[in-house]
């Protein structure tokens, strides 16, 4: 199997551990018949009277579908928002397990066209409030959340309008605001978002489980927090469009609801009906992921799974980690050169501030690596992209053209590590969709450039107007294009590095 295949292996392989269905029943059961129970990750909630479900995100259908299963005759009825064309999408692949069944007592509401709240969203959002404000004290609302939940449930507080709060996430999305920013914006302008479905669900006991789709797992942020108390208030909002230059430029509505908004976060409601409990998330992904990749015989080591800041800046990072690896197998990893890599990285390492990331110790793990055997770096994350044109693409086929564009220039120094490696470098998004593209993400080695270059393709042309996609699409017909369509789940990105001494001929 070639380098690539390798890679391809790993990210499935990542990817099917975190289908819905297995982490649902990996952690949900119902127990008794007389008075039956709820049992969550140990936690038991007693089923009074009636079940019922609600659910938003892109991997919900799946949640559903083995919550139904489990739960049986006890779910009364259920709505859930999923993305437009997941079930054709799904059906297509044979992924069936991941369908409602026929005679569902769950409502399916297709919406979000590319990640994007829209009126089927809408109504989607309508019907889950209705249903969660009819609820008794003896009722027990279960709800499935996934990322892309924020899109799906859309509720402007009135008089906002659907479009206004659409263009202004847009506003602060491509200027490069990260999804804890993006979401506080959402809270503070949304009905269901920041504790709003917890609220109406009021005296229901809620249960949420949710896949997390960001970095540390923060329950008020993951598709916005609808039922969890939110710790920011209207100042954070307003801290962030300050930030982001929007402040003077809001619409009339969103004014009137920014200065009508409690000034205190919801936090200190009492929310002691609900209880949100996360059942999965990206480091589940890689650790099944390095466990296949071991037994492909890499050595493989998880750099990090909350990967996050500038695209540019977190290219850089792994262009440098690919040239200390490649330099070790040239055994050129003692030296003033490896040293100077090292040096860059802490450096970069420093400016990124990855949450939880020791660069220091995993610098000195990938030190004590011999040079038998081929290397896997895995990690998962989120990166951000500052829109500076007009293309098509996403964060991760514009991280694999930025670290294919690093690597070429890498080559063309005097010392040329690359050059003695076979590498690959795969980035994809776990939910199968990068941006709004068809793609899920994109392979990159160091020759692409070069090679792209006699394809009349100019790499840095294509990044300077954030085209990545057509550039992928057009490269070698989009053989390094990575497309799995909608893959029914969701825990952010994944990158795989994979880097072999090129066998001497
Ligand atoms: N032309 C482009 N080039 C690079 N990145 C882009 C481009 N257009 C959009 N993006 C990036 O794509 C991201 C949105 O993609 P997507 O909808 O897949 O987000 P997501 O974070 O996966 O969604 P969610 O977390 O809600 O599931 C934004 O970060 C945006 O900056
Ligand atoms: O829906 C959202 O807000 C993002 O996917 C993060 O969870």
């Amino acid at each position: 199997m070639s380098l690539r295949e390798h890679a391809l292996f790993l990210f499935r392989s990542a990817v099917g551990t975190v289908q819905p269905a297995l982490m649902l029943q990996r952690a949900v059961k119902l127990q008794g018949d007389g008075c039956p129970q709820l049992l969550v990750k140990g936690r038991a909630f007693p089923v009074k009277r009636d079940l019922y479900l609600v659910g938003f995100g892109k991997a919900v259908l799946g949640m559903a579908a083995a919550a139904e299963e489990i739960l049986g005759d006890h779910l009364v009825r259920g709505i859930i928002n999923v993305p437009l064309g997941i079930q054709e999408s799904l059906q297509r692949a044979g992924m069936r397990e991941m369908l409602l069944k026929p005679h569902s007592k769950i409502q399916v509401i297709e919406g979000a066209k590319n990640n994007l709240p829209d009126p089927a969203a809408l109504k989607g959002a309508v019907a889950i409030q209705e249903l969660a404000e009819g609820l008794t004290a003896d009722d027990l609302l279960l709800v499935l959340i996934s990322g892309g939940g924020s899109a799906l449930l859309p509720a402007p507080i009135p008089p906002i309008l659907l479009e206004e709060k659409e263009k202004l996430t847009k506003m602060l999305a491509s200027q490069g605001a990260d999804i804890r920013e993006l979401n506080i914006v959402r809270k503070t302008l949304s009905l269901l978002k920041g504790g709003g479905l917890a609220r109406l669900a009021h005296p229901a006991q809620v249960v949420s489980l949710i896949l997390s789709d960001v970095i540390g797992d923060p329950l008020d942020i993951i598709a916005s927090g609808p039922t969890a108390a939110s710790s920011h208030s209207v100042q954070d909002c307003l801290q962030i469009l300050t930030k982001y230059n929007l402040l003077h430029n809001l619409p009339k509505s969103v004014e009137t609801v920014l200065s009508s908004s409690p000034t205190k976060p919801t936090a200190s409601e009492d929310y002691s009906h609900v209880c949100n409990i996360i059942i999965g998330s990206n480091t589940l992904a890689l650790d099944e992921a390095k466990r296949q990749a071991e037994g492909l015989g890499y050595a493989t080591l998880i750099l990090s799974t909350a990967i996050c800041g500038e695209v540019g800046h977190v290219a850089m990072l792994y262009c440098q980690l690919i040239q200390l690896v490649c330099l070790g197998f040239a055994s050129l990893g003692e030296g003033p050169l490896s040293d100077a890599v090292r040096g860059n990285l802490l450096q970069l390492a420093a400016e990124l501030a990855i949450p939880g990331l020791n660069l220091a110790e995993f610098l000195q793990t990938l030190r004590e690596l011999g040079p038998e055997r081929p290397v896997c770096i895995l990690a998962g994350g989120e990166t951000t992209v500052q829109l500076q044109g007009s293309g098509k693409g996403g964060r991760n086929q514009e991280l694999a053209l930025r670290v294919g564009l690093g690597l070429h220039r890498a080559q063309a120094t005097e010392v040329s590590p690359p050059g003695r490696c076979e590498i690959v470098f795969l980035s994809a998004g776990t939910d199968g969709q990068d941006g709004p593209t068809e793609a899920a993400g994109a392979f990159c080695s160091p020759q692409m450039v070069a090679e792209a270059l006699r394809e009349g393709l100019d790499v840095e042309a294509f990044l300077r107007n954030n085209d990545s996609y057509t550039f992928f699409s057009q490269f070698q017909g989009g053989h390094h294009l990575l497309v799995t369509g909608l893959t029914g789940t969701n825990v952010m990105d994944i990158q795989a590095i994979l880097i072999r001494a090129m066998k001497r001929s």
